[in-house]
């Protein structure tokens, strides 16, 4: 276990975000979270980052680094994709930087500043710059939201190939059931607020077991759209 959070609550205000909140993260797997709109996700994470201050329960972190992947790039303008990606971490060599660049399909494009890249590029760059930091736990908060279906396959398949070089944990927020489908070893489908944890799937063994999988997935696939329709 990487990371438990246990029976957490938060409120802003009057306003009770999360309530009697749990989750475990286990090494090495990827944590899909699917909720409502502001159901309190950003939040979640932003305690799990120590951004916010839980009001109640307790949050056990056995990671040593955790790395943050926000909805936007957050890239630095002035600096150039290697100087983005080398920043977080001056000890990467020259061939794990050669490596990560070219994993998220960046090779060529080194020395180019971020006004002069498409979002996807700037995205995948913000990517590879989270996986040079060598982080244990690994935070992203919809990253690829704002990029087309295209794209956002490519994405999930540059984030597999990452993964594979680090198997680190991830906690990874989307409202893409395909995206959760796809990366996810477990999906934990969020109610609304006050919110909790409604439905679990585990994922990773279907994806061992190849004949039953597309049939079975498709029924989770209808099962996590009617946990959120019926909110
Ligand atoms: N610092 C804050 N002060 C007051 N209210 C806040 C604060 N941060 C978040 N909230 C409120 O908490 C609720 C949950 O917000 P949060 O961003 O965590 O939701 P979310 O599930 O990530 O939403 P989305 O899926 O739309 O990104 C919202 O109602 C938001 O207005």
């Amino acid at each position: 276990m990487v990371l438990q959070m246990n029976k957490i609550e938060k409120r802003f205000g009057e306003v009770i975000v999360l309530k009697d909140f749990s989750l475990k993260v286990n090494e090495k797997e990827i944590l899909c979270i699917i909720g409502p709109s502001g159901c309190g996700k950003s939040t979640m994470l932003n305690i799990v980052s120590g951004c916010l201050s839980p009001s109640k329960g307790n949050l056990v972190n056995k990671s040593k680094n955790i790395s943050y992947v926000f909805q936007e790039d957050r890239l630095l303008s002035w600096k150039t994709v290697y100087e983005n990606i080398y920043i977080v971490n001056k000890k990467a060599s020259k061939e794990h930087m050669k490596l990560l660049i070219e994993q998220v399909g960046l090779t060529g494009f080194e020395n180019y500043y971020p006004l002069k890249l498409s979002g996807g590029m700037r995205q995948r760059c913000a990517i590879a710059r989270a996986f040079n930091y060598e982080a244990d736990l690994l935070l992203m908060d919809e990253p690829f939201k704002s990029l087309d279906y295209n794209l956002r396959f490519s994405m999930i398949e540059h984030l597999l190939n990452l993964w594979e070089m680090k198997k680190n944990s991830i906690i990874f927020v989307t409202h893409e059931i395909d995206e959760a489908l796809l990366l996810g070893d477990r999906i934990l489908v969020l109610s609304n607020r006050p919110t909790k944890v409604i439905k679990e799937f585990e994922i990773k063994k279907l994806k061992r077991k190849r004949s039953l999988r597309d049939e079975i997935l498709m029924r989770i696939r209808n099962e996590i759209v009617s946990c959120l329709v019926k909110q």
